[in-house]
């Protein structure tokens, strides 16, 4: 089954199917972001509920990534403004919105492939920077601190039995999930994941699909994700951009009926569907 069908065959809506109205956790108002005369995203407004899946999808080159770096402060915006629990963050550098609860997931290469899962989340959870990495023996990034959250971390992700390995000897799934659990050691509020299934077989899919929907019983989760069978099972809402505006956003239900999503994507093929 190819991406689009996928998105047009899913079941039911995922496990909420209501998009909430009460005070969002995150908001965006009408960011703009210009790359030179480029503008890579015209004026975007975003709520996020607390306690959900809040999806962004759309064609290649939509602008979700770039979203995403004004939301987590990678890059800054060039006009309009960011909420987080209802305080301006839109001109706090990344590292104060870390503070404040805001976690993205890495990339594989942010791990720290000779040192053990358990290594690289008790460094995660202290926010120590790379430089400092290999110092783990000393004073406050000793063996010993922050155990129990590395431990529930790792329950969470199942990863509980290869704590002592090296990241390096972790299969693909693992990586991606320690990925993951780098960001939680962080304790947000908010987390921001994107495509955490890339290159992911079915049954890495299938376990990581069921860690991200059981992340909102704690915390908010934003996500980008090609595969359409994942968007559609778990977001409790979806926001769908095309050409650096949000076309549509509501539950997967409406976004699935919705004729201005299916022609967006009918030039332009969703590619996911893994
Ligand atoms: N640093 C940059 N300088 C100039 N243009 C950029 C920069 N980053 C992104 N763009 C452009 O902004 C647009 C949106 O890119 P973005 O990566 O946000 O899209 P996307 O929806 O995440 O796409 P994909 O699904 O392919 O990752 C694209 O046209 C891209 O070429």
């Amino acid at each position: 089954m190819d991406a689009r069908e996928a998105f047009e065959n899913r079941q039911p809506d995922g496990p909420r199917n209501a998009v909430h109205a009460g005070r969002p956790l995150l908001l965006a108002d009408n960011v703009v972001k210009r790359y030179g005369k480029f503008q890579a995203l015209s004026g975007v407004s975003l709520s996020v509920q607390p306690n959900t899946v809040h999806s962004v999808i759309g064609p290649n080159g939509a602008g979700k990534t770039t979203l995403f770096h004004t939301l987590t402060g990678t890059v800054p915006l060039t006009s309009g403004a960011i909420h987080l629990d209802g305080r301006n963050i839109s001109h706090l550098p990344d590292h104060a919105r870390v503070q404040l609860g805001v976690a993205r997931s890495f990339q594989v290469t942010s791990l720290f492939p000779s040192l053990t899962v358990r290594e690289n989340l008790r460094l995660a959870a202290q926010g120590v920077a790379p430089r400092q990495a290999m110092r783990f023996w000393s004073g406050p990034l000793g063996r010993d601190a922050h155990g129990d959250l590395i431990g529930a971390i790792a329950e969470r992700l199942g990863l509980l039995r290869v704590l002592d390995r090296t990241s390096s000897q972790l299969s693909h799934g693992q990586q991606r999930r320690l990925e993951v659990g780098l960001a939680l050691a962080a304790r947000p509020k908010v987390i921001f994941l994107d495509e955490p299934t890339s290159g992911m077989g079915i049954d890495d899919i299938d376990s990581m699909k069921a860690i991200i929907a059981g992340l909102r019983s704690d915390l908010t989760v934003v996500l980008i994700e090609h595969n359409m069978g994942i968007v559609m099972d778990i977001s409790d809402t979806i926001t769908v951009m095309h050409l650096g505006k949000v076309l549509v956003e509501g539950t997967p239900r409406a976004v699935r009926q919705d004729e201005a999503v299916r022609r967006a994507y009918l030039g332009n093929m969703m590619t996911g569907g893994r």
